[in-house]
C-alpha cells in the first residue's frame, strides 16, 4: 500500500506534510514519532476518515478519492485510536455491525468469535464491560471481518499487559506472513520493537527514510529526537522520501 503526497490541514495547522511512503505485504511495518507528530492523521487520512490530498494507492487502485465505507470495502482496515467499538452491544452484536456493513454472511461473525477465545467465551458480555485487552481483541478481530488486505493498527499496545500485546503481535505475524500489509503506530515502540521488519519515524508530519528492524528503527528515532533537541525545527525533520512499488 502506497500513500502519496498525502496532507492533512486542520484550519491554518498542518498535521501531516505532502508524505510518501509505501507499507509493504508480508511485513509489520511500523510509524512512531512523538504524541502530535501526525501519526493517527496519517492513518486517518488513510482510511478516508479525515479530508485529505494525495493519493491512496491499494493493490494498484487510487482509492483516495473513495469514502471510508467504500475504502473499507476495498480492503482497508483500522483499528483506531480508543478501539471504538460500541460498549452497549454486546461482543458478537458489534461483530455482527461490521458484517452487515460489509455485506458478509453470518458465518463470518462466528469466524471472528474464534479469533480469539476469549471472544467466544465473552460473545454475550457487553462490550463496555470487556477489559482493555478484550476490547483490543474484539476491535482487531472486527477489523479482520471481510480479510483485509491492509490493516492499519493505530496504538494498539497502550495500555496493555505484555502478554496480550504479544497475544495481538502473534496475529499480526500471522497476517503479514499471508501477505497483507500490517501497520502498527506507536508512540514507543520498546515493547514490540523486536516483532518489527521495519518503519518510519514521523516528525512534525514529514515521514523519515525506511528503516529495517525495531532496534534499528528505534535508535533512529532517538536519534531525531536528539537531533530536534539541538537544532533549528527546519533541520530536525528527517529527510522525506518518495517511494513506489508495494502492494
Ligand atoms: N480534529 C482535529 N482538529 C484540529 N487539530 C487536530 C485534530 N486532530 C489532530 N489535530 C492536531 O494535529 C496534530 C497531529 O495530531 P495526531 O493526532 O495526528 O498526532 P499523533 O502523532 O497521532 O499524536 P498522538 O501520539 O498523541 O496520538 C496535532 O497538533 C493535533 O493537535
Amino acid at each position: 500500500m502506497t500513500l502519496e503526497g498525502v496532507s492533512v490541514r486542520y484550519g491554518e495547522s498542518i498535521a501531516v506534510a505532502d508524505a510518501s511512503v509505501t507499507f509493504t505485504g508480508g511485513a509489520i511495518s511500523a510509524l512512531t514519532g512523538p504524541n502530535g507528530a501526525g501519526k493517527s492523521s496519517l492513518l486517518l487520512a488513510a482510511y478516508g476518515s479525515v479530508a485529505a490530498k494525495g493519493r491512496v494507492v491499494l493493490d494498484g487502485e487510487d482509492i483516495g478519492g473513495l469514502s471510508a465505507a467504500r475504502r473499507a470495502g476495498r480492503g482497508l482496515a483500522l483499528v483506531p485510536q480508543g478501539r471504538q467499538i460500541f460498549p452497549r452491544l454486546t461482543v458478537r452484536e458489534n461483530l455482527q455491525v461490521m458484517a452487515d456493513t460489509l455485506g458478509l454472511p453470518g458465518a463470518e461473525v462466528e469466524t471472528a468469535l474464534d479469533r480469539f477465545p476469549v471472544l467466544r467465551e465473552r460473545a454475550r458480555a457487553l462490550a463496555g464491560v470487556l477489559s482493555g485487552g478484550e476490547q483490543q481483541m474484539l476491535a482487531v478481530s472486527r477489523a479482520l471481518m471481510g480479510s483485509p488486505k491492509a490493516l492499519l493498527l493505530d496504538e494498539m499496545s497502550t495500555g496493555l499487559a505484555p502478554l496480550i500485546v504479544a497475544e495481538l503481535m502473534d496475529t499480526a505475524r500471522r497476517l503479514a506472513d499471508e501477505g497483507t500489509v500490517v501497520v502498527v503506530v506507536e508512540p514507543s515502540i520498546g515493547a514490540i520493537r523486536d516483532r518489527l521488519d521495519r518503519g518510519y519515524v514521523l516528525l512534525r508530519g514529514t515521514v523519515s527514510e525506511p528503516v529495517d528492524g525495531g532496534r534499528e528503527l528505534d535508535a533512529a528515532y532517538q536519534r531525531a529526537m536528539g537531533v530536534t533537541a539541538a537544532a533549528s525545527p527546519a533541520d530536525a525533520a528527517p529527510q522525506a522520501v518518495s517511494q513506489r512499488g508495494g502492494r
